[in-house]
């Protein structure tokens, strides 16, 4: 059978990887990479999300209870990480195949530099034929600089790196229109063919090492099939589970939407939305100007309210009057100018098209 190549991302959850010890399980990170062997062996890429690092730690060290939370997570995480990484290495040499760590924190994201080096790695990475095994760099990434979690930092490197794929998996067959555990919730296959409201039908709970729970993940896969990668919600403790999931015979798929193709720099600034450095209200006849079919820029003339001290080149979030948000775009100069141009004609637009991404 002929297998058509792809690039596919798989995230790995906590608790696919741990044992209720805290221990990292190794016969299920075993299996995860013969299943990446064969992937490979197929024709495909792969790059792995995984975490696992802060519980790997805390099965290996106690720690003195007079250390704070932030300490105490950045220790873990230091020690776990190794040995996560020891594991996946002596795996992955067993099937004569070479991996390599790339850890990563939010503000990679922030500046497009950043984020043409973090693509220019994992790309030179798959090109060597290296499989590329990223965490968040839990060591520096404390309080406010921290992802959500790795559903959203595996969304965010997906639609970087263009992933034909990206498979979420976890320890649940996929999102249920109830919690998993009530006899009447029943798995969501397709979810572009189910009304579901997801704040009701998921729980707020997450499982014992994870970080973000399930509705991150749904999050995260309607944005990221937006952005052009098909995704799906899968059960990391199935064997075979990556196969099955790339042949749809289980978990909730997310189809990718058309506009894989988007430019690389409107999908660094949609990916970077979260890092707004400031605000702009436009009013009814820019919101039109933006939403039109037409390439039209945000000029200061439809420009109601700033806010926040933006410098050049940072990005902005794009408000309507009623105080929703349009979009996202590069600021073409700081907030102070802005202030001078606002509401005035003939001036230079805040944000070109080229920089600008409406929802
Ligand atoms: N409607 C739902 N469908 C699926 N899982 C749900 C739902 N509501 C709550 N959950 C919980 O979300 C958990 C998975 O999220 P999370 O703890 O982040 O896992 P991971 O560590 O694998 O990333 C499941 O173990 C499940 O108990
Ligand atoms: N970076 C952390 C994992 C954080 C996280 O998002 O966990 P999970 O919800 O299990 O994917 C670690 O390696 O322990």
């Amino acid at each position: 059978m002929n297998v058509i190549s792809k690039k596919i991302l798989i995230k790995i959850g906590s608790n696919v990887l741990t044992l209720s010890s805290g221990a990292p399980n190794k016969e299920r990170i075993k299996h995860i990479v013969e299943q990446v062997a064969t992937l490979k062996k197929q024709g495909h890429q792969v790059i792995l999300v995984s975490s696992g690092a802060v519980a790997a730690g805390r099965s290996q060290v106690t720690l003195p209870s007079s250390l704070d939370a932030v300490s105490k997570r950045q220790v873990l995480a230091s020690v776990g990480q190794i040995a996560l990484m020891n594991l996946y290495n002596s795996f992955f040499n067993s099937h004569q195949l070479v991996c390599s760590q790339v850890l990563i924190t939010k503000e990679s994201f922030s500046t497009r530099e950043h984020y043409l080096n973090m693509t220019n790695c994992i790309e030179a990475l798959l090109k060597c034929n290296i499989t590329p095994i990223i965490n968040e760099n839990d060591v520096v990434s404390v309080t406010e600089l921290m992802f959500t979690d790795n559903d959203e930092l595996s969304g965010l490197v997906a639609s970087m790196v263009q992933a034909d794929e990206l498979l979420i998996l976890s320890n649940v067959d996929g999102i249920f229109t109830d919690h998993p555990t009530k006899p009447n919730a029943k798995l969501i296959r397709d979810f572009e063919n189910e009304e579901i409201n997801l704040e009701d039908a998921i729980s707020e709970e997450k499982s014992e090492f994870g970080r973000g729970g399930m509705l991150t993940k749904a999050n995260t896969a309607i944005k990221i099939a937006a952005l052009g990668v098909n995704v799906s919600i899968g059960n990391g403790t199935v064997p075979g589970i990556t196969a099955q999931l790339l042949n749809r015979e289980t978990g909730t798929f997310f189809k990718a939407r058309h506009d894989k193709n988007k430019s690389a720099v409107k999908k660094w600034i949609t990916n970077s939305g979260t890092f707004s450095k400031g605000k702009v209200t436009i009013n009814k006849g820019a919101h039109d100007a933006l939403l039109s079919s037409q390439a039209n820029s945000l000029l200061p003339i439809g420009i109601e309210k700033i806010e926040g001290d933006f410098k050049k080149g940072d990005i902005i979030t794009i408000i309507n009057s009623e105080g929703n948000e349009v979009g996202y775009g590069k600021a073409s100069y700081g907030a102070e100018k802005a202030h001078v141009f606002q509401k005035k004609h003939n001036q230079p637009a805040l944000v070109h098209y080229n920089y600008l991404t409406i929802k």
